[in-house]
C-alpha cells in the first residue's frame, strides 16, 4: 500500500542532528507524492488566525455585500467570486489576492513597467475589514518563509547544496482563500462530488492551511490512487508545484491534488503560491540534468504569471463571464440557493 502523506516536524528535520529516518521520509514523500504536512513550522498561531478570522467574516457577509467585492474589471483572480457547477450548484467560493494592489505599488516595489502591468487589475480589499490587508501580508510573508525552509530541506534530502532552490529576494506570490460549501446532494463516489478537480499547482511550492471537519483534500500517488490529507489545525500542507519539478528535471514529482465534498461545516483552505521573481526562467539545474536530454522546456515565470486570462475563461468560464472580462466590468455568477 502506498504511504500516507507524512507529517514532518520541520524544525527537527532542519536541525543539524535530524534523524536519518525522518529525512528518508521527507525524501520518499517528495519523490513520490509531492505533498507533505509540516508541524513545528514556526508560523505564529495568531498570524494564521488573524487572516482566517478576517476572511471568515468577509465570506459570511450577506451575498449582496460580497457582490461589491468582485473584481471591478472581471478578472477571475482578483477579489470575490463564486464558482457554480453546470447545474448552478455552488461548488466553491473564492477570494483572490495579487501580490500588489495596483501598478503603482508594483513599480514602487521595483517591478519593470512591463511586469507591473500584471497589476492593472486591482486588488479588492473589503471596507468591512480594515485590518485585512495587513493580516494578509503577514500571513503571506510567514508562508513564504515556510516555503524557503521546505526548499532548504528538499535540497538537504536530495544531497545538493542548501541554497540550490533559492527563490531570491523578489519572490512572486499569489494568495487564495477557498470556501467549500456543505454538499446536501446525493453522490455515490468521490468522483461524483469533486468541488475542485485534480490538478498540480504551477508554483514552485504552495503552502496551505485547511479548516473543516473532514479530510476533503486528497493527494495522488504515482499509481493514481488518492489519499486523504487529514485536518490538523497545527499543520500546514506543502505541495510541490510544476516549477520545482522542472527545476529538478522531474526528480521531485508535482503534488497532484483535488477536493471532495463532505463534512457538516464549510471547509476552508487558504493557499500561498510561491514562485521565484518574475525575471526568472526556470530550467533543469545541472545537478539534476539527464545527460540524455530533458523532457522539460524552460519556463519564464513572467510568461506564466501573465498567462492568458482570456484563454482560461474560454476553457473554464461561463459565456457571461467571458463577456464581462472583455467589457472590463464585474461578473457575478448565478447560483441556485
Ligand atoms: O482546498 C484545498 O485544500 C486545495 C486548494 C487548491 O488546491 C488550490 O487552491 O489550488
Ligand atoms: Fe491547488
Amino acid at each position: 500500500m502506498p504511504d500516507d502523506i507524512p507529517t514532518i516536524d520541520l524544525a527537527a528535520a532542519l536541525a543539524d542532528d535530524a534523524p536519518e529516518e525522518l529525512l528518508a521520509t521527507v525524501r520518499r514523500a517528495a519523490e513520490t507524492l509531492g505533498i507533505i504536512q509540516v508541524v513545528n513550522h514556526g508560523v505564529p498561531t495568531e498570524v494564521i488566525a488573524g487572516f482566517n478570522d478576517g476572511f471568515r467574516r468577509v465570506l459570511d457577509l450577506p451575498r449582496a455585500e460580497k457582490e461589491q467585492l468582485a473584481s471591478p474589471t472581471g478578472h477571475p483572480n482578483r477579489g470575490w467570486r463564486q464558482w457554480p457547477d453546470d447545474f448552478g450548484r455552488l461548488e466553491l467560493e473564492r477570494f483572490n489576492i495579487a501580490q500588489y494592489d495596483d501598478t503603482q505599488e508594483a513599480e514602487a516595489a521595483g517591478l519593470s513597467p512591463e511586469h507591473a502591468t500584471l497589476y492593472r487589475h486591482v486588488n479588492v480589499w473589503p471596507p468591512q475589514e480594515p485590518g485585512l490587508r495587513e493580516a494578509t501580508h503577514r500571513y503571506r510573508d510567514a508562508f513564504v518563509d515556510v516555503a524557503r525552509r521546505v526548499l532548504t530541506l528538499y535540497a538537504r534530502v536530495l544531497d545538493v547544496p542548501a541554497d540550490t532552490f533559492s527563490l531570491g529576494d523578489d519572490v512572486h506570490t499569489t494568495v487564495v482563500v477557498n470556501n467549500y460549501p456543505k454538499w446536501p446532494y446525493d453522490s455515490a463516489s468521490d468522483e461524483e462530488k469533486l468541488l475542485l478537480l485534480e490538478h498540480a499547482d504551477s508554483s514552485t511550492v504552495t503552502v496551505l492551511h485547511q479548516e473543516g471537519d473532514y479530510a476533503g483534500l486528497q493527494g495522488q500517488h504515482p499509481d493514481g490512487t488518492w489519499t486523504p490529507v487529514p485536518i490538523r489545525p497545527d499543520a500546514l500542507q506543502v505541495f510541490t508545484g510544476t516549477l520545482l519539478t522542472n527545476w529538478t528535471d522531474g526528480r521531485l514529482r508535482p503534488g497532484r491534488h483535488r477536493v471532495v465534498a463532505g463534512g457538516s461545516v464549510t471547509r476552508r483552505s487558504s493557499a500561498v503560491f510561491v514562485h521565484p521573481g518574475l525575471d526568472t526562467v526556470v530550467a533543469p539545474l545541472p545537478a539534476f540534468a539527464d545527460p540524455d536530454g530533458s523532457d522539460f522546456e524552460p519556463v519564464s515565470v513572467w510568461e506564466r504569471a501573465n498567462g492568458n486570462v482570456e484563454e482560461y475563461l474560454r476553457v473554464f468560464g461561463r459565456p457571461e463571464q467571458l463577456a464581462a472580462w472583455r467589457e472590463s466590468r464585474p461578473y457575478v455568477a448565478e447560483v441556485i440557493s
